[in-house]
């Protein structure tokens, strides 16, 4: 074992497993197996070894090489090779199986990241198989190699007839005729095997020749089993080859309007469902479907959502929605932070919806633990399948370490390429955390941290800024992006990547580790001209806050724990140190994040013992310390013209829009009410109202943070 590993990358390996060997280890994987269909599957990881580029030749470019001049540790660039699979396979987190090139030479094949409607994911004893500028690897074990894929379009499934391969891996015709394979797709579809009814339909177009009349049933036939696999792109392709221009043809248009619909393609999918109507008026499914189209295009273009009725229908079995994106109000142009940005094509007062829109792929998966890894893999298993999406989605971000040929999602050998590597640096780049709804993640007493991820294609465009000027909520697998201040036509829109830390250091490190910048938002670039022992002494004082106000509380009267006089005057003292650090010339017209803390504290301190006007105080500092506008000095706060209604619209353009304000402000209405001072508090709760929209996305009764 020590010989091969310090083989260099390059050598030959010293000794290969005979086929008796690989066969014989490979049957104790087997028999170890468990293949049941409750058996738990292994969760595909995102892959952590060292990044290369997919293959972006066809395997009719490379030069095909036998097995035993595959070097160890080596990216045979230029070079592929042709084999018959010849063991079933042992399904792990990829597929492995026993190989044989046309010299008799054996390997290990492992196939990563194939998605379930790909026959290699567990590609059966038999299949021919090419794979593109091969990986041959030492995997650990004493000559123990395998060649290894991880991008799901280096590998490529071989027709039975296609003419590179080698005569002696030649089988000859499997099945006799088109119609034999046409029953062999017909048994494999009744058998709810999709991937294999799709292959043998294919094999039996091929063998039919220009025989029209056989050929456009297989191919509804093949729409049908590529819609249920949501192989929408095939489908369509599939649907559209159907026509013969018979009155039969309104199923090929209703086949291609469902494709275009999977696709989110609504207008595409309505010229369909169009055509498919004149020809078959009455049909009741069409006709539906038809309506389907129509409201996602006025949902398009209006952006008008019974978001009541969406949250409503969520389940945790049901989190997908039938809904269209509503974009109009924003374009993805360059920006003069980061490459692209989001800019708004009109302008938006706050509380104005800036878009809405449905993931582009979100799996059912709110398990933490789990999330990043079924995004994952639902990313590389969509992109394979619909070259349109793989397109598009492979524009985005992805970091700046990672290689790009400029070929990923063009169409080599059938498949669009998907780089798995590029898959990754896009998913952490761009995802989200979704909780099942925003209104109901906000509930005080709602499970923390039950949060799936997703991928939100127009979404991924908005950079980031501290003092963003929108703000994102969900139901289900929608996003809500609302204005927080008035935007002009044409501004760059901002959000926050996550919840930002209130000391300048620890939110620098965050954008830098995760996201590779430094943030030059209005509140960042000024902070910075903060001194050294200014941002020190203000770590030092908020860690002593941070102290004290956790420090265990005595007992009240009734049982419930009120921090004593002494501990909310040490708290007020140490609040008011914290805000003498701030310098006034800088952060006139900023957020002092780390004073919210102290000030959250004292309001509920204040609260337990009833004592209002201190609430008051300090509730109108909470949303100071945010950037909202606020009366000044304690005499202002008793002054009943201050409207905190327009705290949204007067505040600049550096505020910060959380559910704390919608608390600060349900508490100052509180506290008004119980100091007789009813407009004052009717106000707050209105202007509480239109921030818990701003926060949940819709109008939801911000009693419920209560
Ligand atoms: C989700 S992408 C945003 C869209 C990106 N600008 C583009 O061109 O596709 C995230 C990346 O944008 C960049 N970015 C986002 N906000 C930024 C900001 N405020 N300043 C500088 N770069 C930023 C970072 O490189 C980050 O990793």
């Amino acid at each position: 074992m020590a010989a091969t590993k310090s083989l260099a990358p390059g050598s030959v390996p010293p000794s290969r497993p005979t086929k008796e060997q690989l066969f014989k280890t490979h049957k104790t994987h087997l028999e170890s197996q468990d293949l049941s269909p409750d058996a738990p599957r292994p969760v595909k990881q995102p892959i952590l070894a060292e990044a290369y580029p997919a293959s972006t030749r066809s395997i009719r470019d490379v030069e095909i090489i036998p097995l035993s001049e595959l070097r160890v540790e080596k990216h045979h660039r230029g070079q592929g090779i042709i084999v018959k699979v010849i063991s079933p396979p042992f399904i792990g987190a990829g597929a492995v199986s026993i190989v044989e090139d046309e010299f008799g030479n054996v390997e290990k094949l492992a196939i990563y990241n194939q998605g379930d409607a790909s026959i290699l994911s567990g590609v059966p004893e038999g299949c021919l198989v090419a794979v593109k500028e091969p990986y041959y690897m030492h995997s650990g074990g004493d000559s123990d190699y395998m060649i290894c894929c991880d991008h799901p379009s280096d590998v490529i499934l071989l027709r039975f007839n296609d003419p590179i391969i080698p005569e002696s891996l030649r089988l000859g015709p499997l099945l006799k005729s088109a119609a034999d394979w046409r029953s062999a797709g017909d048994k494999a579809f009744l058998e709810k095997d999709f991937p294999t009814a799709v292959f043998c339909y294919a094999e039996a177009i091929e063998a039919c020749g220009d025989d029209a009349a056989f050929k456009a049933p297989i191919h509804t036939k093949r729409a049908g089993t590529n819609l249920i696999l949501g192989r929408y792109d095939a489908a369509k392709a599939d649907a559209l080859a159907s026509i013969t221009g018979g009155p039969g043809d309104w199923k090929a248009y209703y086949n291609a309007g469902r494709a275009a619909y999977g696709l989110c393609e609504y207008a595409a999918s309505k010229e369909f469902l169009d055509k498919a109507l004149q020809i078959n008026p009455s049909g009741t499914g069409v006709r539906k479907q038809h309506e389907r189209c129509l409201a996602r295009l006025r949902e398009e273009e209006h952006g008008d959502y019974n978001f009541g009725a969406m949250l409503a229908s969520l389940s945790p079995q049901h989190i997908h929605l039938d809904r269209g994106s509503f974009l109009r109000n924003t374009r993805v142009a360059e920006s003069k932070h980061h490459g692209r940005g989001l800019f708004a094509t009109r302008a938006l007062q706050a509380g104005d919806i800036a878009f809405v829109e449905k993931a582009t792929l979100m799996p059912n998966q709110y398990e933490p633990s789990r999330a990043s890894a079924a995004l994952y893999a639902m990313m590389v298993r969509q992109l394979c399948d619909n070259p349109s999406l793989a397109q598009s989605v492979l524009q985005l971000y992805a970091g700046d370490s990672l290689e790009r040929t400029g070929a990923e999602g063009t169409i080599v050998d059938g498949v669009p390429v998907v780089d798995v590597f590029l898959v990754e640096g896009i998913r952490t780049k761009n995802c989200f955390s979704a909780p099942l709804s925003t209104f109901e993640d906000t509930k005080p007493r709602s499970p923390a941290g039950r949060m799936a991820k997703g991928l939100w294609a127009h979404a991924s465009y908005m950079n980031h800024s501290c003092v963003p000027n929108t703000m994102r909520s969900f139901v289900g697998d929608m996003l809500i992006s609302r204005a927080t201040r008035a935007i002009a036509e044409g501004d760059e829109i901002f959000q926050q990547y996550v919840p930002v830390n209130a000391l300048l250091d620890l939110r620098t490190a965050v954008f830098k580790d995760n996201w590779g910048f430094e943030c030059s938002c209005q509140l960042c670039v000024s902070e910075r001209r903060s001194p050294r022992d200014k941002l020190d002494a203000r770590k030092k004082a908020l860690a002593a806050i941070e102290r004290t106000g956790t420090k265990k509380p005595a007992a009240g009267k009734g049982g419930g724990a009120i921090a004593t006089d002494a501990t909310i005057r040490h708290m007020e003292k140490l609040a008011k140190q914290l805000e003498d650090l701030h310098e006034p010339d800088i952060y006139d017209a900023l957020p002092r994040l780390a004073l919210i803390y102290p000030c959250d504290w004292l309001v509920d301190a204040h609260r337990a013992r009833k004592n209002h006007a201190k609430v008051v105080r300090y509730a109108l500092q909470v949303l100071r310390n945010f950037g909202f506008n606020v009366p000044s000095g304690e005499a202002d706060a008793a002054d009943d013209s201050w409207d905190p209604r327009e705290i949204y619209t007067t505040s600049g353009d550096a505020s910060l829009m959380t559910v704390h304000i919608v608390l600060a402000l349900r508490r100052l209405a509180e506290a008004y009410r119980a100091l007789g001072q009813r407009d004052s508090a009717g106000r707050c709760i209105e202007a509480a109202q239109f921030g818990y929209t701003l926060v949940t996305g819709f109008e939801n009764d911000s009693r419920v943070l209560e």
